[in-house]
Protein backbone atom coordinates (compact mmCIF):
# COMPACT_ATOMS: atom_id res chain seq x y z
CA UNK A 1 0.00 0.00 0.00
CA UNK A 2 1.31 3.37 -0.56
CA UNK A 3 0.20 6.64 1.30
CA UNK A 4 1.20 10.17 0.47
CA UNK A 5 3.07 10.44 3.63
CA UNK A 6 3.77 7.72 6.04
CA UNK A 7 2.51 7.63 9.28
CA UNK A 8 4.40 10.43 11.12
CA UNK A 9 4.76 11.79 14.77
CA UNK A 10 1.45 12.74 15.66
CA UNK A 11 2.65 16.10 15.88
CA UNK A 12 3.66 16.45 12.60
CA UNK A 13 0.20 16.07 10.88
CA UNK A 14 -0.50 19.26 9.12
CA UNK A 15 -3.59 21.01 9.94
CA UNK A 16 -6.37 24.15 8.41
CA UNK A 17 -7.61 25.79 10.97
CA UNK A 18 -11.21 27.11 11.38
CA UNK A 19 -14.88 25.77 11.69
CA UNK A 20 -16.84 25.64 8.49
CA UNK A 21 -14.10 27.34 6.11
CA UNK A 22 -14.21 26.62 2.33
CA UNK A 23 -10.63 24.51 3.09
CA UNK A 24 -9.08 22.97 0.10
CA UNK A 25 -6.25 21.07 -0.04
CA UNK A 26 -3.93 19.02 -2.29
CA UNK A 27 -1.83 16.24 -1.49
CA UNK A 28 -0.34 16.61 -5.25
CA UNK A 29 0.48 19.78 -6.99
CA UNK A 30 -1.92 20.80 -9.47
CA UNK A 31 -4.42 17.95 -8.74
CA UNK A 32 -7.20 20.62 -7.62
CA UNK A 33 -8.93 22.54 -10.65
CA UNK A 34 -8.49 26.04 -10.50
CA UNK A 35 -11.90 28.16 -11.31
CA UNK A 36 -14.03 25.72 -11.85
CA UNK A 37 -15.41 22.27 -10.05
CA UNK A 38 -16.25 20.13 -12.89
CA UNK A 39 -13.64 20.39 -15.44
CA UNK A 40 -14.13 18.80 -18.67
CA UNK A 41 -11.60 16.70 -17.62
CA UNK A 42 -10.25 17.22 -13.94
CA UNK A 43 -6.20 17.48 -13.58
CA UNK A 44 -4.07 14.02 -13.05
CA UNK A 45 -6.80 11.98 -14.59
CA UNK A 46 -8.70 12.45 -11.43
CA UNK A 47 -12.46 11.80 -11.29
CA UNK A 48 -14.23 15.01 -9.99
CA UNK A 49 -17.26 14.17 -7.38
CA UNK A 50 -19.41 16.34 -5.15
CA UNK A 51 -20.37 15.39 -0.92
CA UNK A 52 -23.85 17.22 -0.35
CA UNK A 53 -23.89 17.09 3.42
CA UNK A 54 -26.94 19.65 3.35
CA UNK A 55 -29.69 20.06 0.24
CA UNK A 56 -28.57 21.84 -2.34
CA UNK A 57 -30.73 24.19 -1.58
CA UNK A 58 -30.36 24.97 2.11
CA UNK A 59 -29.28 28.32 3.23
CA UNK A 60 -25.66 29.25 2.82
CA UNK A 61 -25.28 30.06 6.34
CA UNK A 62 -26.24 25.82 6.61
CA UNK A 63 -24.78 24.73 3.60
CA UNK A 64 -22.05 22.14 3.80
CA UNK A 65 -20.51 20.20 0.58
CA UNK A 66 -17.45 19.45 -0.91
CA UNK A 67 -15.77 18.98 -3.95
CA UNK A 68 -13.48 15.94 -3.66
CA UNK A 69 -10.65 15.07 -6.91
CA UNK A 70 -10.39 11.08 -6.56
CA UNK A 71 -8.54 8.34 -8.17
CA UNK A 72 -11.90 6.57 -8.83
CA UNK A 73 -14.80 7.95 -8.24
CA UNK A 74 -17.25 6.39 -5.27
CA UNK A 75 -19.79 5.31 -7.73
CA UNK A 76 -17.20 2.23 -8.53
CA UNK A 77 -18.39 -0.53 -6.16
CA UNK A 78 -20.07 -3.81 -5.86
CA UNK A 79 -23.26 -4.37 -4.12
CA UNK A 80 -23.85 -3.78 -0.30
CA UNK A 81 -24.73 -7.11 1.95
CA UNK A 82 -26.48 -6.21 5.18
CA UNK A 83 -24.04 -7.66 7.49
CA UNK A 84 -24.37 -8.43 11.66
CA UNK A 85 -24.18 -6.06 14.32
CA UNK A 86 -26.47 -7.00 17.59
CA UNK A 87 -24.72 -4.18 19.93
CA UNK A 88 -24.71 -1.35 17.31
CA UNK A 89 -28.24 -0.12 17.49
CA UNK A 90 -30.43 2.63 16.27
CA UNK A 91 -33.55 4.90 16.81
CA UNK A 92 -36.28 3.93 17.20
CA UNK A 93 -34.57 1.68 19.66
CA UNK A 94 -35.87 -1.90 19.12
CA UNK A 95 -36.94 -3.38 23.00
CA UNK A 96 -36.24 -0.28 23.86
CA UNK A 97 -37.30 1.44 27.39
CA UNK A 98 -38.43 5.26 27.88
CA UNK A 99 -37.24 4.90 31.42
CA UNK A 100 -37.62 7.85 34.35
CA UNK A 101 -35.05 6.09 36.31
CA UNK A 102 -31.40 7.88 36.88
CA UNK A 103 -28.72 5.20 35.50
CA UNK A 104 -25.29 5.49 36.07
CA UNK A 105 -22.34 2.81 34.52
CA UNK A 106 -19.01 2.46 35.35
CA UNK A 107 -16.62 1.98 32.29
CA UNK A 108 -17.29 -1.06 30.06
CA UNK A 109 -14.38 -3.46 29.72
CA UNK A 110 -12.17 -3.20 26.73
CA UNK A 111 -12.69 -6.66 24.43
CA UNK A 112 -11.02 -9.60 25.11
CA UNK A 113 -10.96 -10.72 21.86
CA UNK A 114 -9.52 -8.35 19.29
CA UNK A 115 -11.86 -5.68 18.14
CA UNK A 116 -11.44 -2.76 15.55
CA UNK A 117 -13.20 0.74 16.26
CA UNK A 118 -16.43 -0.81 14.20
CA UNK A 119 -16.66 -4.27 16.47
CA UNK A 120 -16.47 -2.24 19.86
CA UNK A 121 -19.44 0.50 18.87
CA UNK A 122 -22.37 -0.91 21.59
CA UNK A 123 -25.20 1.90 22.07
CA UNK A 124 -26.67 2.83 25.09
CA UNK A 125 -29.37 4.52 23.79
CA UNK A 126 -31.13 7.21 21.27
CA UNK A 127 -33.80 9.06 20.73
CA UNK A 128 -35.91 10.66 17.31
CA UNK A 129 -35.95 8.53 14.19
CA UNK A 130 -32.77 7.66 11.84
CA UNK A 131 -34.80 7.25 8.74
CA UNK A 132 -36.41 10.73 9.65
CA UNK A 133 -33.22 12.54 10.00
CA UNK A 134 -33.37 13.81 13.81
CA UNK A 135 -32.59 12.43 17.05
CA UNK A 136 -29.17 11.12 17.84
CA UNK A 137 -27.61 7.54 19.44
CA UNK A 138 -25.03 7.10 22.14
CA UNK A 139 -22.33 4.75 21.69
CA UNK A 140 -19.67 3.49 23.48
CA UNK A 141 -16.18 2.24 21.65
CA UNK A 142 -13.74 0.06 23.04
CA UNK A 143 -10.65 -1.02 20.64
CA UNK A 144 -8.14 -3.21 20.65
CA UNK A 145 -7.01 -3.61 17.14
CA UNK A 146 -6.45 -0.88 13.91
CA UNK A 147 -8.42 -1.06 11.32
CA UNK A 148 -6.46 -1.99 8.38
CA UNK A 149 -8.17 -3.63 5.23
CA UNK A 150 -11.32 -1.93 6.92
CA UNK A 151 -13.29 1.39 6.25
CA UNK A 152 -16.44 2.70 7.63
CA UNK A 153 -18.95 5.55 6.62
CA UNK A 154 -22.08 6.32 8.46
CA UNK A 155 -24.73 7.08 6.53
CA UNK A 156 -27.30 7.38 9.39
CA UNK A 157 -25.68 10.78 11.18
CA UNK A 158 -21.84 12.54 11.96
CA UNK A 159 -20.09 11.14 14.54
CA UNK A 160 -18.67 13.33 17.14
CA UNK A 161 -15.76 11.10 18.82
CA UNK A 162 -15.10 11.85 22.82
CA UNK A 163 -11.48 9.56 22.93
CA UNK A 164 -11.50 8.86 27.02
CA UNK A 165 -8.23 6.18 26.86
CA UNK A 166 -6.00 5.99 24.10
CA UNK A 167 -5.23 7.57 21.04
CA UNK A 168 -6.95 7.45 17.41
CA UNK A 169 -5.15 8.48 14.14
CA UNK A 170 -8.33 8.78 11.76
CA UNK A 171 -7.35 8.24 8.45
CA UNK A 172 -10.41 9.67 6.40
CA UNK A 173 -11.34 9.99 2.73
CA UNK A 174 -9.99 14.44 3.55
CA UNK A 175 -7.13 13.18 5.15
CA UNK A 176 -5.35 12.63 8.67
CA UNK A 177 -6.42 13.27 11.62
CA UNK A 178 -5.13 12.73 15.20
CA UNK A 179 -7.16 12.99 18.14
CA UNK A 180 -6.01 12.24 21.67
CA UNK A 181 -7.96 12.38 25.07
CA UNK A 182 -9.03 15.54 25.80
CA UNK A 183 -9.63 16.01 21.92
CA UNK A 184 -12.60 15.28 20.16
CA UNK A 185 -13.17 14.43 16.57
CA UNK A 186 -15.97 15.31 14.19
CA UNK A 187 -16.24 13.14 11.16
CA UNK A 188 -18.81 14.20 8.76
CA UNK A 189 -21.92 12.16 7.57
CA UNK A 190 -20.84 9.89 5.44
CA UNK A 191 -16.91 10.51 5.26
CA UNK A 192 -15.12 7.32 4.59
CA UNK A 193 -12.65 6.28 7.23
CA UNK A 194 -10.73 3.44 9.05
CA UNK A 195 -9.49 4.09 12.61
CA UNK A 196 -5.68 3.16 13.87
CA UNK A 197 -5.28 3.26 17.40
CA UNK A 198 -1.67 4.53 18.11
CA UNK A 199 -1.56 2.92 21.95
CA UNK A 200 -2.97 -0.11 20.74
CA UNK A 201 -6.32 -0.08 22.31
CA UNK A 202 -8.80 2.65 22.96
CA UNK A 203 -12.33 3.63 24.62
CA UNK A 204 -14.58 6.59 24.54
CA UNK A 205 -18.03 7.98 23.43
CA UNK A 206 -19.38 8.67 20.27
CA UNK A 207 -22.57 10.78 20.04
CA UNK A 208 -24.16 9.88 16.14
CA UNK A 209 -25.92 13.12 14.93
CA UNK A 210 -28.75 11.96 12.58
CA UNK A 211 -29.66 15.39 12.40
CA UNK A 212 -28.19 19.02 11.29
CA UNK A 213 -24.52 18.86 11.34
CA UNK A 214 -22.80 20.27 14.39
CA UNK A 215 -22.28 23.91 14.04
CA UNK A 216 -20.62 26.91 16.73
CA UNK A 217 -24.28 28.57 19.18
CA UNK A 218 -24.95 31.61 18.55
CA UNK A 219 -22.97 34.02 21.16
CA UNK A 220 -25.66 36.86 21.82
CA UNK A 221 -24.71 39.19 24.30
CA UNK A 222 -21.66 37.43 25.03
CA UNK A 223 -20.15 39.36 21.94
CA UNK A 224 -17.62 38.33 19.21
CA UNK A 225 -15.37 36.09 20.93
CA UNK A 226 -15.46 33.03 23.30
CA UNK A 227 -16.76 29.39 24.25
CA UNK A 228 -15.18 27.92 21.55
CA UNK A 229 -13.10 29.81 18.61
CA UNK A 230 -13.86 29.12 15.39
CA UNK A 231 -9.92 28.87 14.50
CA UNK A 232 -9.35 26.06 17.29
CA UNK A 233 -11.13 23.52 14.54
CA UNK A 234 -8.45 21.78 12.49
CA UNK A 235 -9.28 20.06 9.12
CA UNK A 236 -7.44 17.60 7.99
CA UNK A 237 -5.01 18.21 4.61
CA UNK A 238 -5.41 15.80 1.60
CA UNK A 239 -3.99 12.90 2.00
CA UNK A 240 -4.28 9.42 0.06
CA UNK A 241 -4.16 5.82 -0.47
CA UNK A 242 -3.79 4.58 -3.63
CA UNK A 243 -4.50 0.99 -2.63
CA UNK A 244 -5.11 -1.97 -5.23
CA UNK A 245 -6.55 -4.30 -3.24
CA UNK A 246 -9.57 -5.80 -1.48
CA UNK A 247 -10.62 -4.33 1.19
CA UNK A 248 -14.08 -4.57 3.44
CA UNK A 249 -16.02 -1.26 3.15
CA UNK A 250 -18.88 -1.16 5.83
CA UNK A 251 -21.51 1.82 5.93
CA UNK A 252 -24.25 2.35 8.50
CA UNK A 253 -27.55 2.75 6.99
CA UNK A 254 -30.95 2.72 7.91
CA UNK A 255 -29.64 1.64 11.80
CA UNK A 256 -27.99 -1.60 10.03
CA UNK A 257 -24.45 -2.71 9.04
CA UNK A 258 -23.42 -3.09 5.50
CA UNK A 259 -20.73 -4.01 3.86
CA UNK A 260 -18.82 -4.46 0.30
CA UNK A 261 -15.93 -5.55 -0.93
CA UNK A 262 -13.79 -2.89 -2.98
CA UNK A 263 -10.89 -3.63 -4.88
CA UNK A 264 -9.36 -0.40 -4.26
CA UNK A 265 -9.30 1.66 -0.86
CA UNK A 266 -12.20 4.39 -1.15
CA UNK A 267 -9.57 6.72 0.38
CA UNK A 268 -8.25 8.08 -2.86
CA UNK A 269 -9.23 12.14 -2.76
CA UNK A 270 -5.96 13.34 -3.62
CA UNK A 271 -7.77 16.89 -3.50
CA UNK A 272 -10.59 18.32 -1.90
CA UNK A 273 -12.06 21.80 -1.08
CA UNK A 274 -15.25 22.60 0.65
CA UNK A 275 -16.85 22.79 4.00
CA UNK A 276 -17.88 19.10 4.68
CA UNK A 277 -15.17 17.21 6.15
CA UNK A 278 -13.91 15.87 9.02
CA UNK A 279 -12.55 18.06 12.25
CA UNK A 280 -10.88 17.64 15.59
CA UNK A 281 -10.91 20.31 18.55
CA UNK A 282 -8.98 20.25 21.63
CA UNK A 283 -10.93 20.74 24.68
CA UNK A 284 -8.04 22.74 26.21
CA UNK A 285 -8.82 25.80 24.23
CA UNK A 286 -12.56 26.01 25.53
CA UNK A 287 -12.68 29.35 27.03
CA UNK A 288 -14.54 29.25 29.81
CA UNK A 289 -17.14 31.73 30.90
CA UNK A 290 -18.93 31.47 34.16
CA UNK A 291 -20.09 33.70 36.48
CA UNK A 292 -17.99 36.67 38.52
CA UNK A 293 -20.36 37.49 40.66
CA UNK A 294 -23.09 34.99 42.05
CA UNK A 295 -24.83 32.07 41.50
CA UNK A 296 -24.33 29.01 39.19
CA UNK A 297 -24.91 29.62 35.55
CA UNK A 298 -26.81 27.18 33.31
CA UNK A 299 -24.40 24.92 31.47
CA UNK A 300 -25.12 26.00 27.94
CA UNK A 301 -22.81 28.43 28.71
CA UNK A 302 -20.21 25.46 28.75
CA UNK A 303 -21.88 24.52 24.47
CA UNK A 304 -18.94 23.66 22.86
CA UNK A 305 -20.80 22.58 19.21
CA UNK A 306 -25.02 22.51 18.34
CA UNK A 307 -27.05 20.71 16.35
CA UNK A 308 -30.08 22.75 16.47
CA UNK A 309 -33.74 22.07 15.30
CA UNK A 310 -36.22 24.00 13.59
CA UNK A 311 -37.22 24.89 16.76
CA UNK A 312 -35.10 27.93 17.93
CA UNK A 313 -33.03 26.83 21.15
CA UNK A 314 -34.25 23.09 21.43
CA UNK A 315 -31.46 21.39 20.04
CA UNK A 316 -31.41 18.26 18.68
CA UNK A 317 -28.41 17.79 20.69
CA UNK A 318 -25.53 20.54 22.10
CA UNK A 319 -22.50 18.89 23.23
CA UNK A 320 -21.03 20.48 26.66
CA UNK A 321 -17.74 20.50 28.40
CA UNK A 322 -17.12 21.17 31.55
CA UNK A 323 -13.02 21.72 31.63
CA UNK A 324 -10.97 23.37 34.15
CA UNK A 325 -11.95 26.75 35.65
CA UNK A 326 -11.94 29.16 38.27
CA UNK A 327 -15.15 29.34 40.76
CA UNK A 328 -15.24 32.42 42.36
CA UNK A 329 -19.36 33.24 42.65
CA UNK A 330 -19.98 34.55 46.23
CA UNK A 331 -22.58 33.51 48.66
CA UNK A 332 -23.61 30.54 46.04
CA UNK A 333 -23.81 27.10 45.84
CA UNK A 334 -21.05 26.14 43.54
CA UNK A 335 -21.53 22.61 42.72
CA UNK A 336 -24.76 22.28 39.80
CA UNK A 337 -27.56 23.04 41.78
CA UNK A 338 -30.30 20.62 41.91
CA UNK A 339 -32.37 20.25 38.96
CA UNK A 340 -35.02 18.53 36.78
CA UNK A 341 -35.09 19.67 33.01
CA UNK A 342 -37.24 19.14 30.20
CA UNK A 343 -34.02 18.52 28.23
CA UNK A 344 -32.50 14.92 28.39
CA UNK A 345 -28.85 14.84 29.55
CA UNK A 346 -26.22 12.27 29.32
CA UNK A 347 -23.00 12.64 30.53
CA UNK A 348 -19.30 10.95 30.64
CA UNK A 349 -16.63 11.51 32.08
CA UNK A 350 -13.09 11.79 30.41
CA UNK A 351 -10.40 12.73 33.58
CA UNK A 352 -10.55 13.61 36.87
CA UNK A 353 -13.66 14.05 39.38
CA UNK A 354 -16.99 15.43 37.83
CA UNK A 355 -17.85 18.80 40.80
CA UNK A 356 -21.22 17.33 41.47
CA UNK A 357 -20.20 13.94 42.37
CA UNK A 358 -17.97 13.20 45.13
CA UNK A 359 -17.38 9.58 43.93
CA UNK A 360 -18.74 7.19 41.08
CA UNK A 361 -18.65 8.86 38.48
CA UNK A 362 -15.51 7.53 37.13
CA UNK A 363 -13.75 7.72 33.54
CA UNK A 364 -14.88 5.96 30.69
CA UNK A 365 -18.41 5.79 32.79
CA UNK A 366 -21.40 8.13 32.15
CA UNK A 367 -24.94 8.70 33.57
CA UNK A 368 -28.39 9.31 31.94
CA UNK A 369 -30.64 12.02 33.50
CA UNK A 370 -33.70 11.58 30.93
CA UNK A 371 -36.01 14.58 31.04
CA UNK A 372 -37.49 15.61 34.28
CA UNK A 373 -35.63 13.24 36.10
CA UNK A 374 -34.77 15.22 39.74
CA UNK A 375 -30.77 15.04 39.91
CA UNK A 376 -27.91 17.01 41.00
CA UNK A 377 -25.22 16.95 43.96
CA UNK A 378 -24.78 13.67 45.50
CA UNK A 379 -25.37 14.26 49.61
CA UNK A 380 -21.05 14.03 50.34
CA UNK A 381 -21.03 16.67 47.56
CA UNK A 382 -24.13 18.88 49.23
CA UNK A 383 -22.65 18.76 52.27
CA UNK A 384 -19.12 19.93 51.28
CA UNK A 385 -19.94 22.37 48.92
CA UNK A 386 -22.89 24.30 51.66
CA UNK A 387 -20.40 24.24 54.12
CA UNK A 388 -16.96 25.19 52.84
CA UNK A 389 -15.22 28.65 52.33
CA UNK A 390 -15.83 30.62 49.47
CA UNK A 391 -12.16 31.52 48.28
CA UNK A 392 -11.55 31.37 44.81
CA UNK A 393 -11.30 27.96 43.76
CA UNK A 394 -9.53 26.11 40.53
CA UNK A 395 -11.35 23.13 39.35
CA UNK A 396 -8.33 21.55 37.79
CA UNK A 397 -7.53 18.48 35.72
CA UNK A 398 -10.76 17.01 35.26
CA UNK A 399 -12.77 16.64 31.96
CA UNK A 400 -16.84 16.07 31.96
CA UNK A 401 -18.92 16.38 29.06
CA UNK A 402 -23.05 16.13 28.32
CA UNK A 403 -24.51 15.35 25.50
CA UNK A 404 -28.15 17.01 25.75
CA UNK A 405 -30.53 16.52 23.96
CA UNK A 406 -34.50 17.59 23.17
CA UNK A 407 -36.05 14.09 23.34
CA UNK A 408 -35.11 11.34 26.16
CA UNK A 409 -32.71 8.78 25.32
CA UNK A 410 -34.50 5.46 24.84
CA UNK A 411 -32.15 3.15 26.89
CA UNK A 412 -30.99 -0.53 24.76
CA UNK A 413 -31.41 -3.44 26.76
CA UNK A 414 -27.54 -4.36 26.16
CA UNK A 415 -27.21 -1.10 28.25
CA UNK A 416 -29.77 -1.28 31.10
CA UNK A 417 -28.30 -5.25 31.27
CA UNK A 418 -24.79 -4.45 31.37
CA UNK A 419 -22.48 -5.75 33.90
CA UNK A 420 -20.98 -2.36 34.38
CA UNK A 421 -24.49 -0.77 35.13
CA UNK A 422 -24.53 0.38 38.72
CA UNK A 423 -27.10 -1.31 40.60
CA UNK A 424 -28.17 1.39 43.12
CA UNK A 425 -27.66 4.67 41.83
CA UNK A 426 -30.57 6.49 43.51
CA UNK A 427 -28.48 5.45 46.81
CA UNK A 428 -26.40 8.67 45.87
CA UNK A 429 -29.09 11.12 47.18
CA UNK A 430 -30.28 8.94 49.99
CA UNK A 431 -27.96 10.10 52.49
CA UNK A 432 -29.30 14.29 51.75
CA UNK A 433 -29.87 15.27 55.12
CA UNK A 434 -33.32 16.79 56.01
CA UNK A 435 -32.23 20.14 57.12
CA UNK A 436 -35.02 22.27 57.94
CA UNK A 437 -35.03 24.30 60.96
CA UNK A 438 -38.78 25.45 60.50
O1 LIG B 1 -26.55 17.50 35.74
C1 LIG B 1 -25.41 17.88 35.49
O2 LIG B 1 -24.46 17.62 36.23
C2 LIG B 1 -25.18 18.82 34.33
C3 LIG B 1 -25.42 20.21 34.75
C4 LIG B 1 -24.38 21.00 35.13
C5 LIG B 1 -24.59 22.28 35.59
O3 LIG B 1 -23.53 23.02 35.89
C6 LIG B 1 -25.87 22.76 35.72
C7 LIG B 1 -26.95 21.99 35.30
C8 LIG B 1 -26.71 20.71 34.80
O4 LIG B 1 -27.70 19.94 34.35
FE1 LIG C 1 -28.26 18.09 34.95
Amino acid sequence: MTTTDEPRARTELEYAAGFGNEHHSEAVPGALPSGRNSPQRAPLGLYAEQHSATAFTEPRAQNRRSWVYRIRPSAAHPRFRPIDAPRLLSAPVPGGVADPNRRRWNAPPLPERPADFVDGLSTIGANGDVLQRNGIAIHWYTATTSMTDRYFADADGELLIVPELGSLLLHTEYGKLFVEPGEIAVIGRAVRFRVELPDGRARGYVCENYGRPFTLPELGPIGANGLANPRDFLYPVAAYEDREETVQVVQKFGGRLWAADYDHSPLDVVAWHGNHAAYKYDTARFNVLGTVSYDHPDPSLYTVLTSPTDTPGQANADFVVFAPRWLVGEDTFRPPYYHRNVMSEFMGLVKGVYDAKAEGFVPGGASLHNMWSAHGPDAETFEKASTAELKPQKIDDTLAFMFETRWPVVTTEAAREAAHLQPDYDSVWQGVRRNFTG
